[in-house]
């Protein structure tokens, strides 16, 4: 592997690995871009298969994390950081001390947060090492249910674009992944008398949102083939790939995760065959409304009315997707494109 043939594929401008051998810690920071502000994004602590998964990982992270930002109009650039490791059995206070201590180092280019498998707690222990962290338990907490909400209204403007009516109310969806946002993911979209069918590799979080929500569960492989208007992929990334695509029966794809897309050819076969795709980097943008906001003086009120907003951003997205005939995931990277170069160019004036 061509370590920086990697980074230049997608300019990302630097990348951190980090070790601190006492604990068996391992992480690696990515950070892609910085014209618009610094890099902010959370960390993802996952028992990855190789070494070279979690850098592949890091680097997909970090890109959709500046587009992310862009779009949603935040002085924010692209980073997110990885941990390898076993979340079930790592020492917790070693390890988030040990990255706050490498989040320190890089002195505000990076500011971190939750992601999968971290948590409020975990962000104090990283701010025992670093002021650079959001997500912090006495300020913004937990920016799930803020990320659900932004979700839930990304797919009310799906069903606006598809539908010509964005009522959910007997709508059915399929949500992969019960955790932090999907739980609320389906909260909002039962209040609103969507009937769910869900899946999850922990049985726990299936039976709490049976339970919960009169959802309807289903084998963490059969989710992709079930009969519904729409599929809230929560989970992990890729899940529409080669082998996905032929099995859906939606018309809408819209969730919580990142890097929904495989391969952004993935993206064209959506299109291609007439599935909506919210991309997953405006929909999702509700975690980091919320974290953003503990930089600029944050208040609920203020951060669920911004991640409210969304529904417009998504909806000028379809527009201009239907305008120019092409993808939705192109018609967005082409918004966060053009805010980058044109803000760039503002910046290139000394002051
Ligand atoms: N937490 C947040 O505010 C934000 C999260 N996201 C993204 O949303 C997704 C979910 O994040 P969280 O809920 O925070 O993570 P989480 O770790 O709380 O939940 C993920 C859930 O997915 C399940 N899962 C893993 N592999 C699966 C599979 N193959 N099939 C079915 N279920 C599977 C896990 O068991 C877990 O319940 C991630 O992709 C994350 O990057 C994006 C923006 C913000
Ligand atoms: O929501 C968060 O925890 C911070 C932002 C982030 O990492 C994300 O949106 O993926």
């Amino acid at each position: 592997m061509e370590l920086f043939s990697l980074i230049g594929e997608h300019n990302h401008e630097q990348v951190i690995f980090c070790s601190e051998p006492s604990c068996g810690y391992k992480g690696i920071i990515a950070i892609h871009n910085t014209v618009l502000g610094p890099a902010l994004g959370g960390t993802r602590f996952w028992n990855y298969a190789s070494d070279t998964e979690a850098f592949i990982d890091a680097l997909r992270l970090s890109r959709g994390m500046t587009y992310k930002a862009a779009v949603a109009g935040l002085n924010l650039g692209g980073g997110k950081s990885v941990i390898i490791g076993d979340p079930k059995t790592a020492p917790r206070e070693e390890f988030f001390r040990a990255h706050g201590r490498f989040v320190e180092s890089l002195k505000g280019r990076y500011i971190t947060a939750e992601d999968v498998n971290t948590s409020v707690d975990d962000m104090e222990f990283v701010a025992m090492e670093t002021e650079h962290v959001t997500g912090r338990a006495a300020t913004s907490g937990d920016p799930s249910p803020v990320t659900a909400y932004g979700v839930y209204r990304g797919i009310k403007a799906a069903a606006m674009s598809k539908y010509g009516s964005d009522s959910l109310s007997g709508k059915t969806i399929t949500v992969q992944g019960l955790g932090h946002v999907g739980y609320y993911l389906c909260q909002n979209l039962a209040s609103e008398g969507a009937r769910l069918v869900v899946t999850d590799i922990d049985q726990e979080r299936i039976q709490r949102v049976v339970h919960d929500f009169g959802a309807q569960a289903v084998e963490p492989n059969a989710i992709y083939g079930v009969e519904a208007d729409i599929y809230a992929p929560s989970a992990l990334g890729a899940t529409i790939n080669d082998e996905t695509i032929p099995q859906l029966k939606v018309q809408i794809v819209a969730g919580a995760a990142n890097n929904v897309l495989a391969e952004a050819r993935h993206g064209d076969e959506l299109h291609r065959r007439g599935i909506l795709y919210a991309p997953d980097y405006v929909a999702n943008a509700g975690g980091l409304i919320n974290v953003y906001g503990e930089l600029h003086g944050w208040t609920s009120e203020r951060a669920m009315r911004k991640a409210g907003e969304i529904y417009s951003t998504l909806l000028r997205i379809f527009e201009l997707s239907e305008a120019e005939g092409v993808p939705s995931y192109l018609a967005a990277d082409r918004i966060a494109e053009q805010r980058i170069a044109s803000i760039g160019k503002i910046q290139q004036t000394w002051v």
